[in-house]
């Protein structure tokens, strides 16, 4: 029987509800439907073809890009869709656009830190596309470091205007998407002074380009900055360049709701955090959390599909030879990726309900969750990221010399998707703001203040210190408890000690900088416990359809199992399990990705199978 009809047979025994799957993976019924109309929409229509992309020159590209862009506003203006319609169709044309920032970036910062007059003179002019907006904050000397930015609004009395200028080479924006070609507005970062006092970093809004003939107004320099990793990929952003000489624009152009300048000067820091300044790149974070399970499950699904269908080696008497999926050096490489898949997707959800909780908080003038969403945000961003890059990786290699074809769709999906382990912060430097919480909250523990949320796990310290878990079988690893105090163990011991060794420094700068690694993996630590813990909370949920789970349960132990052998190091150097505790876990992992195997060579076609159905619940 060919392996693909056998496929079609056993698909049909597929022991769960795919239909069910699919609203688990999409949050909901409504998502899902939505989700699909739109993919279906997006698919049907020639205009958004994306096969040809790899194959033009960037100016092609790029017009290509604007014919999408336009061709998608027209048709949401057409039929009326909702902002989660139109972000769905913006999400399946597939493509780095300006629109990104614009929707993305420029709109949410005017909402988060303009004033009500600010709000209502320029929404409704974004809204309608009226003028094209990016967040132009990065500069060619900084980037990481906000704090160092170099471009300066300088304020003039007399005239009741800010004087934006370049000053140095370095303070060129450099990077900003959008701004390129078509943005004809900036939200610019820069160092606010008045009365010779320099106030740091704030948000301005800065016409470039004029509306009537797109061309760059008096005292602006500004240009894209040319090609980028990969040939099509993110070549279809048009990332730019800009410099001011001295331009002028009123003070209310100046975004007031954080803090603001008088007619007479006066530079008032209204009672908010003065982080609130950093709001929008906190947005953006949370959203690409959400955005890495969408990357990640496209490329597991390009591998797995290959490993079904590719045999190598292994042929008895002229039989088949050996599909690859049976090799147990190609399961562990990619169950534990379709594992992940599903822990990003739920983290992510649970992301977005953090941050809507602190908008609203926010709104109360209650900014006492805002710490934890800047550690959450910055640390599920970073581990995110930097685990679906490599994942998109080792898809590729997955699926040999194939992999590297355009065709597959893996090196394009791997080009548009590294920058997002440095764009809204660099991965590494937001592991140390992740590790400054963390210190924050044991040099905390003992004033009495009792941790809560995604650091509470510290306030049981004590016992997590000394705990052993209580393993002594291989299947002991698949209780969920079992599973999460030992996280929380890791977590919470290399933190402490991170904490302890810091005191053998002068001062705690010097000890950041001397133990910064240290730090940055206890932050790793931290961010895989709230992903684990995460995914238990999904499966404490009621979830309705036949097996739907179970196969999430059989991907919950995966994914923490694989971590668990990955970082075996830290457990056991941390004394939270033993040696012979971590070969159980892995003999546990194992068993979960042969146990299929044993049973009975078509049920392994079934387990994969499965796979390729719970990843068709991921890849409308
Ligand atoms: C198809 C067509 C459709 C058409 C139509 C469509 C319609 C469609 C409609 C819908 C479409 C929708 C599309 C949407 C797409 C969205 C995705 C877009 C993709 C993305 C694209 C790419 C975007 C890329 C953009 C960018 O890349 S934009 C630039 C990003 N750049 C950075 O990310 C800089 C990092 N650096 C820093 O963030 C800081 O520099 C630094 C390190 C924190 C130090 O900051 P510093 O001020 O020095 O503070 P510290 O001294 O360290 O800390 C001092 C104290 O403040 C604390 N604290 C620091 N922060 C924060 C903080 N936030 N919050 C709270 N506290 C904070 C810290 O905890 C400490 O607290 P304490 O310990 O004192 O208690
Ligand atoms: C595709 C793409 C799109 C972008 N879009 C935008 C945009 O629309 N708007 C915008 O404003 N910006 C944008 N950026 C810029 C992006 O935000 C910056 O590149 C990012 O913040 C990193 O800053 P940097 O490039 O200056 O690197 P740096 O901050 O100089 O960091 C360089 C290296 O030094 C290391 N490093 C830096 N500081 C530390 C530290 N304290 N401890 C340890 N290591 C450290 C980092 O880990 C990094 O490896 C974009 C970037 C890319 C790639």
């Amino acid at each position: 029987m060919e392996a693909l009809d056998y496929h079609a047979e056993e698909r049909r025994k597929a022991e769960f509800d795919v239909e069910e799957m699919k609203i688990v993976w999409a949050g909901s019924r409504q998502a899902y439907e939505i989700s699909d109309r739109v993919a279906r929409l997006v698919a049907s229509d020639p205009v958004f073809r994306k096969d040809n992309r790899t194959m033009l020159s960037r100016k092609d590209l790029f017009k290509d890009t604007l014919r999408k862009a336009a061709h998608a506003w027209k048709r949401i203006i057409e039929l009326r869709l909702s902002e989660e319609e139109a972000s769905k169709l913006r999400f399946f044309v597939d493509q780095p656009v300006f629109t990104d920032l614009h929707w993305g970036m420029f709109i949410p910062a005017i909402k988060g830190q303009g004033n009500e007059e600010q709000q209502q003179k320029w929404l409704p002019m974004a809204y309608k596309m009226q003028i094209i907006g990016c967040y132009a904050q990065t500069e060619l000397g900084h980037g990481s470091n906000v704090q160092g930015l170099e471009t300066t609004a300088t304020f003039d009395p007399e005239t009741d205007e800010f004087v934006i200028h370049s000053p140095t080479l370095t303070s060129s924006k450099w990077w900003p998407g959008g701004l390129g070609k078509v943005s004809t507005h900036a939200l610019i970062y820069a160092r606010l002074i008045t009365d010779g006092q320099d106030h740091g970093v704030h948000g301005f809004i800065v016409q470039l380009r004029s509306l009537d003939d797109h061309l760059p107004l008096p005292g602006i320099t500004v240009g894209d900055i040319g090609m980028k990793f990969g040939s099509g990929a993110y070549n279809s952003m048009d990332n730019g360049v800009l410099r001011f000489d001295h331009v002028r624009i009123l003070r209310d152009q100046m975004l007031m709701g954080v803090s603001q300048v008088t007619r007479e000067g006066k530079f008032m820091q209204s009672d908010v955090p003065r982080q609130l300044v950093y709001g929008t790149m906190v947005y953006v974070r949370q959203k690409i959390v959400a955005d890495a399970s969408c990357a990640l499950s496209r490329a597991v699904c390009i591998a797995t599909r290959y490993s079904v269908v590719r045999r190598q080696f292994g042929s008895h008497n002229g039989g088949p030879e050996t599909q690859v999926i049976d090799y147990k050096t190609q399961q562990s490489r990619l169950f534990p990726l379709l594992a992940s898949a599903y822990a990003f997707r739920f983290v992510g959800e649970w992301l977005k309900w953090l941050y809507t909780d602190v908008t609203q908080r926010l709104q109360a003038s209650d900014f006492s969750t805002l710490p934890e969403v800047h550690a959450c945000t910055a640390g599920l961003k970073s581990v995110t990221t930097s685990a679906t890059a490599d994942a998109i990786e080792e898809c590729r290699k997955l699926c040999g010399g194939h992999g590297y074809l355009s065709s597959s769709g893996l090196p394009e999906l791997f080009a548009v998707y590294v920058p997002a382990c440095t764009y809204e912060g660099d991965n590494v430097v937001l592991l140390l703001q992740v590790a400054r919480f963390l210190m924050k909250t044991v040099s905390q523990l003992g004033s009495g203040k009792k941790p809560v949320g995604t650091i509470a796990y510290m306030g049981r310290s004590e016992h997590l210190l000394q705990c052993r878990c209580e393993v002594e079988r291989a299947e002991d690893w698949l209780k969920p408890n079992v599973i999460l105090e030992a996280f929380e163990a890791r977590a919470a011991r290399m933190s402490v000690t991170c904490a302890k060794n810091l005191n053998n420094f002068a001062n705690q700068e010097e000890g950041f900088a001397q133990l910064a690694t240290d730090l940055a993996e206890a932050a790793v630590a931290h961010v895989q416990l709230i992903i684990v813990s995460k995914f238990i909370e999904k499966l404490q949920q009621d979830i309705p359809g036949k097996g739907v789970k179970r196969q999430l349960e059989i991907l919950f132990n995966v994914y923490a199992l694989s971590l668990l052998h990955k970082h075996l190091g830290d457990f056991v150097a941390s004394g939270c399990i033993t040696p012979k505790q971590g070969a159980l876990a892995n003999e546990q992992l194992r068993l979960l990705y042969s146990q299929v195997h044993f049973d009975n060579p078509s049920l392994l076609l079934y387990m994969v199978l499965l796979l390729e159905r719970l990843l068709q619940s991921t890849s409308f």
